[in-house]
């Protein structure tokens, strides 16, 4: 298996180009199930995420094809993907497609929207709590879908075609959200979502949608409104940019001071951590195209940061942050409220030195002078990136096991950083 060798102690300096959002790119491509016109979606970000969903949409007898390089554009560039669902031949998603990643499961919406039926299975994604699927299948039903859990399989069903219906999450969800805004669309009548999700990536999927032909009003509200339509047709999007890739390289530049431009990304996409890294002590400044992120001389100041749904401090930014404040002057509080087990980057950030103490949903970090490198793996995305930054900063050689999931959602990681001036290199196995 892959790792990466990182030397800590560079300052990063220089410019890195943000990708497309792998969490809005894998909605849109499952989007395209919805119609048997063709999806051309840009900026689509070079992923194992997005290669995996290609894999289980070819599966049901979508067609893709990646376009060719054009003037101008670098293989880093995002790519731009034609996908076409004229001819789904199968409606069910098996378990060894479905087993790695959470989103997968969401082709249960547009399967059951326009054929009337799908049986999917159970899905996987990052080890972070026990993510269960009640609210998914809670939604479907309520626009008058039959549920039935068989051999570790969701097998959805409507006989006449689903109905317009009103759905009240408990509770905010993402994939909530992204399945009910895919069922409500071709349903008959109209839909209301109420405590929908606000993140930027249900925005980007309810505008893809609506140029689809789609009619919905209030996606980045908590109150969504659907009015189904009978058929959509296909269109082109580009996907936003990533806002946990910005947040990422951003609090990156604040652990090891430096000056980088972050590119093609946005500062309203991120608010919140923006807000939060600026009170440690880090200039950070929105620019034409980007976000100019700086640190120079004293060190970072702790802080204390609890996650919420979107606009608030995103969970996904948490191990990160985490990182950020192993050594900031004094001692940060950090609170998890959107999942019960996403703390397995703790154990790791301390055999780099790091003093963190956990009590329940409450993380307290004790900031440190120097951390030194060491061996260390992680079981999920985010964490795998918050050892990536604290090594940056650690004296000496950390070697980062695991690496593919850091391929899951961090393109080029070693050349964003490596072209900034950190010393990070890829051992291929
Ligand atoms: C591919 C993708 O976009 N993943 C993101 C998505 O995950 P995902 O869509 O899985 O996360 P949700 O927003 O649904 O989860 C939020 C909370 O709701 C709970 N819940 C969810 C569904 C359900 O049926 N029942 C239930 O109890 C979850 O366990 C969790 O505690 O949003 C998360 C929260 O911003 C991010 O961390 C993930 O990176
Ligand atoms: C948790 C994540 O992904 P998934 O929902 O696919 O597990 C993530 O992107 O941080």
């Amino acid at each position: 298996m892959d790792r990466i060798h990182i030397v800590g102690g560079a300052k990063l300096h220089g410019v890195i180009p943000i990708s497309g959002a792998k969490n809005a790119a894998l909605p849109l491509m499952i989007a395209s199930l919805l119609t048997g016109e063709t999806l051309e979606l840009a900026n689509v970000p070079r992923l194992a995420d997005i290669t995996a969903l290609l894999r289980i949409l070819g599966n049901h007898g979508v067609d893709h094809m990646v376009v060719g390089k054009r003037p101008g554009q670098t293989t880093e560039t995002g790519q731009t993907i034609r996908l076409t669902a004229s001819n789904v031949i199968d409606t069910t998603a098996p378990y060894d497609l479905v087993s790695t990643m959470r989103a997968s499961f969401w082709v249960i919406a547009p399967l059951l929207a326009r054929f009337g039926e799908a049986r999917v299975s159970m899905p996987g994604g990052c080890a972070i709590g026990t993510r269960p699927v009640d609210l998914l299948l809670m939604a479907m039903e309520q626009l008058g879908a039959t549920i039935e859990i068989d051999g570790g399989y969701v097998v959805a069903r409507t006989k006449n075609g689903l109905r317009g219906g009103e759905i009240h999450f408990p509770k905010v969800t993402v994939g909530g959200t992204h399945v009910a805004l895919m069922a409500a669309v071709l349903a008959n009548g109209t839909t209301v979502i109420e405590n929908a999700a606000r993140e930027p990536e249900v925005v980007d999927l309810a505008a893809c949608l609506t140029k689809m032909g789609a009619r919905i009003q209030g996606a980045g509200t908590p109150r969504i409104v659907v009015e189904g339509v009978s058929r959509l047709n296909g269109t082109r999007h580009e996907v936003l940019p990533d806002r946990i890739e910005t947040g990422t390289y951003a609090m990156a530049v604040a652990m090891t001071g430096g000056d980088v431009t972050l590119e093609n990304t946005r500062a309203d996409l991120l608010h919140s951590a923006l807000d939060i890294l600026a009170t440690t002590g880090t200039e950070v400044t929105p620019t034409a195209d980007g976000i100019r992120v700086r640190r120079n001389g004293a060190g970072v100041a702790a802080v204390d940061v609890t996650t919420d749904p979107f606009p608030g401090f995103p969970t996904d930014l948490q191990a990160q942050f985490m990182a950020l404040m192993t050594r900031a002057r004094g001692q940060s509080h950090i609170r998890e409220t959107i999942f019960e087990n996403r703390f397995m980057h703790v154990q790791e950030l301390a055999r780099l030195g790091a003093r963190i103490r956990l009590e329940g949903d409450l993380a307290v970090v004790e900031g440190v002078d120097r951390l030194k490198g060491a061996p260390v793996m992680a079981t999920d995305l985010r964490a795998s990136v918050s050892l990536v930054i604290a090594g940056l900063a650690a004296e000496g050689e950390t070697i980062i096991n695991r690496v593919y999931h850091l391929d899951r959602g961090f393109e080029a990681l070693e050349a964003k950083l490596g072209r900034c001036g950190a010393e990070i290199r890829r051992e291929r196995a």
